[in-house]
């Protein structure tokens, strides 16, 4: 199995980077779908965050309120290393059982791990990743994709920006960077010529 790490700030062109090495044959694990996966009902990070934001994260069916919650976090950089500290756990146990799994149906597997919060978490990541991938596309870009696109006022978007590691953190930790703040085409180019590199077999 190969193991690649893909990450890159809010809004950067992850998700769209990710789909298109699911299309060329990687199996993509997404770190955002886990960090919901770990916040069902009934499981222990949901009811720590109960106890420590207070009921008005809970909604009245008991499920998780994201807004609400977002709204405090985002906010507030103490609230948001408590969130991590609840939830990070939990994703990377969740991940490495699928990375165990995709393995264990393939040994030549390609596994893509789609991880926004990497560099935030890269001292004490307990993965050790054979490529890293940073998708970078101009902060401006990222914000008026935000507002645009997801309906965010420009004040959040800013706020989320400023909750993640700045690009040169993200940067840093590169093997390869594909440039996302072009047009999408020139985007899925650059995918296709990397998986090349990574898989050639493939
Ligand atoms: C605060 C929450 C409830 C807000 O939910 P919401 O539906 O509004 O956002 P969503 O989960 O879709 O995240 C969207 C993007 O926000 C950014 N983001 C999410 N969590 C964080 C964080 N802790 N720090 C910085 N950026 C973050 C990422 O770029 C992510 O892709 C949610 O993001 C959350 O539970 N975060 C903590 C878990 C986590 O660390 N998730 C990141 C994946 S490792
Ligand atoms: N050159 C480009 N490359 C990638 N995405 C682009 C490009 N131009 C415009 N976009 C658009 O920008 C948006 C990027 O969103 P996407 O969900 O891929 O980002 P993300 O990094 O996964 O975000 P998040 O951190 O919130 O998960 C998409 O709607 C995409 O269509």
């Amino acid at each position: 199995m190969k193991l690649i790490a893909l990450t890159g700030g809010i809004a950067s062109g992850k998700s769209t980077v990710s789909e298109r090495f699911r299309q060329l044959g990687a199996v993509v694990v997404d770190a955002d779908v886990l960090a919901r996966e770990v916040v069902e009902p009934g499981q222990p990070a949901l009811r720590e965050i109960a106890h420590r934001f207070g009921d008005p994260v809970i909604g009245a069916d008991g499920r998780l309120d994201r807004a609400a919650l977002g709204a405090i976090v985002f906010a507030d950089p103490r609230a948001l290393a408590d969130l991590g500290a609840i939830t990070h756990p939990a994703i990377w146990r969740r991940a490495r059982e699928l990375f165990d799994r995709a393995e264990a149906a393939d040994p030549h597997a390609v596994v893509v791990y789609d991880v926004p919060l990497l560099a935030e978490a890269s001292a004490d990541r307990p993965l050790r990743f054979d490529h890293v991938v940073v998708v970078d596309a101009p902060v401006e870009t990222r914000i008026q994709r935000m507002v645009e696109l997801r309906g965010m006022s420009e004040d959040e978007a800013r706020r989320r920006v400023s909750a993640q590691a700045d690009d040169a953190a993200r940067l840093a930790l590169a093997d390869d960077v594909i440039d996302a703040g072009g047009s999408l085409d020139e985007t899925l180019r650059q995918v296709d010529a990397l998986w090349q590199e990574i898989a050639p077999a493939a």
